[in-house]
């Protein structure tokens, strides 16, 4: 199979779909890939090492589009990169398509095969190809909280950890599931005080099992999230329902009522956020203020260390990649129901139930795309 890679263009996205050791394992089966040059220069990956991985270096992502019969991502295409894809193209990237009817939308209209990172499933539960970017996600909302928790950043001037004499910050986590549990270890590491709210009581009492005393577990409910939101200093967004909306759990009202100078971190701003008061922001423009309450909601955190990102994300993708590659896009999703659980848009037909749901599309099952 052709595979093409086209240079990322969201604002500040750095990270690459296949690294060289992800194109060779293509090559040595004897695809084909290509390259958009410099597609992996800012992060040290330059356009000689996928040479030596075998690839074919190309000046424009429109000659990607054009001749690539897979095109490998890592963010869900801008509106210039769905008009590049053709009928039956498959797309292999992050989509986060049920708060972006726009981008639904482009991609019915090309026609092409749309296979989506975050709903793929794993033989263990889980979704293994969002995992390793939530855990990058997690690490870093507790940097990203610290950091705008400073007097100069718009927070209230406070050190999260404390120091002798004065009490920690208090960390609310919503969600604990992979972001969750990644920003609770950083969390605990830096010394705050941290409640964590999820509503699968099995992961509390994981969690308990690990942390002890040294976090407090919490049933995630109106009433709960209410007591941890007014009393945080920090407050991370981390919830999931796969492939829906994210349900707006912190209200605009409750905002209103949180500590002037206090700092929420909406990760699941991808999913259209978790805090009624959230909208997307870049890396550029990280923040804004609603009612004294700093809301960072960056939608591609993990593009800020795209170099770890982009290898983690390689160990996660590279196995479907080879099966899409080696079986074509029909039998790599026949013979893989997890696989399968990633095809949200295909030939037009919204393939995700919870996409159509959210969006007002038939559903369309893509058992019925197979034959
Ligand atoms: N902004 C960014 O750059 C990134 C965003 N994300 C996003 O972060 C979000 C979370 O991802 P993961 O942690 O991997 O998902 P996950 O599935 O591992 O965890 C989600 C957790 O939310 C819990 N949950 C669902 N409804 C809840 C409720 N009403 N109250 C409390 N908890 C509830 C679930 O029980 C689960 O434990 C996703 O939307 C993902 O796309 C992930 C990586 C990067
Ligand atoms: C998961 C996701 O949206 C990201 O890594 O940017
Ligand atoms: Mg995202």
């Amino acid at each position: 199979m052709l595979v093409g890679v086209p240079k990322e263009i969201k604002n500040q996205e750095s990270r690459v779909g296949l690294t060289p050791a992800s194109v060779k394992e293509l090559t040595l089966r004897g695809h084909q890939v290509l390259v958009q040059t410099n597609a992996g220069t800012a992060i040290g990956l330059t356009d000689a090492m996928y040479l030596g991985a075998g690839a074919s270096i190309v000046d424009t992502a429109k000659e990607v589009f054009a001749r690539a019969e897979m095109i490998v991502k890592v963010k869900e295409p801008q509106a210039q990169e769905c008009a590049m894809l053709h009928e039956d193209q498959i797309l292999y990237t992050y989509l986060h398509l049920a708060p972006d009817p726009e981008q639904t939308r482009a991609l019915m209209a090309s026609g092409a095969v749309c296979l989506a990172y975050e709903t793929i499933t794993g033989a263990n539960g889980g979704l293994p190809l969002l995992a390793p970017m939530s855990e990058v996600a997690g690490r870093m909302a507790i940097q990203a909280g610290a950091a705008h928790l400073e007097k100069s950043k718009g927070g209230m001037g406070l050190l999260l950890g404390g120091v002798p004499g004065v009490a920690p910050g208090h960390i609310a986590i919503i969600g604990a599931g992979v972001v969750g549990t990644n920003a609770l270890q950083m969390a605990v590491g830096i010394g705050a005080r941290v409640t964590i709210l999820d509503k699968n009581i099995d992961r509390l009492r994981q969690l308990d099992l690990i942390y002890g005393n040294r976090v407090a577990t919490r049933y995630s409910n109106a009433h709960s999230i209410e007591e941890a939101v007014f009393d945080a200093d920090l407050v991370v967004g981390g919830v999931l329902v796969p492939g829906a909306a994210a349900p707006k759990l912190v209200t605009a009202a409750m905002i209103a009522r949180m500590k002037p100078g206090a700092v929420v971190v909406d990760v699941a701003i991808d999913q259209g956020g978790c805090f009624e008061t959230s909208h997307a922001t870049t890396h550029e423009q990280p923040t804004y203020v609603v009612d004294g309450v700093v809301h960072y909601c960056v939608a591609n955190m993990p593009g800020a260390v795209a170099r770890t990102s982009t290898f983690a994300l390689n160990n996660a993708t590279i196995a479907h990649a080879l099966a899409l590659a080696d079986k074509g896009w029909r039998r790599a999703v026949a013979a893989n129901p997890h696989l399968k659980q990633g095809l949200n848009v295909c030939h037009g037909h919204v393939t995700y139930e919870a996409v159509a749901h959210a969006l007002g599309y038939t559903y369309v099952d893509p058992d019925t795309l197979l034959v």
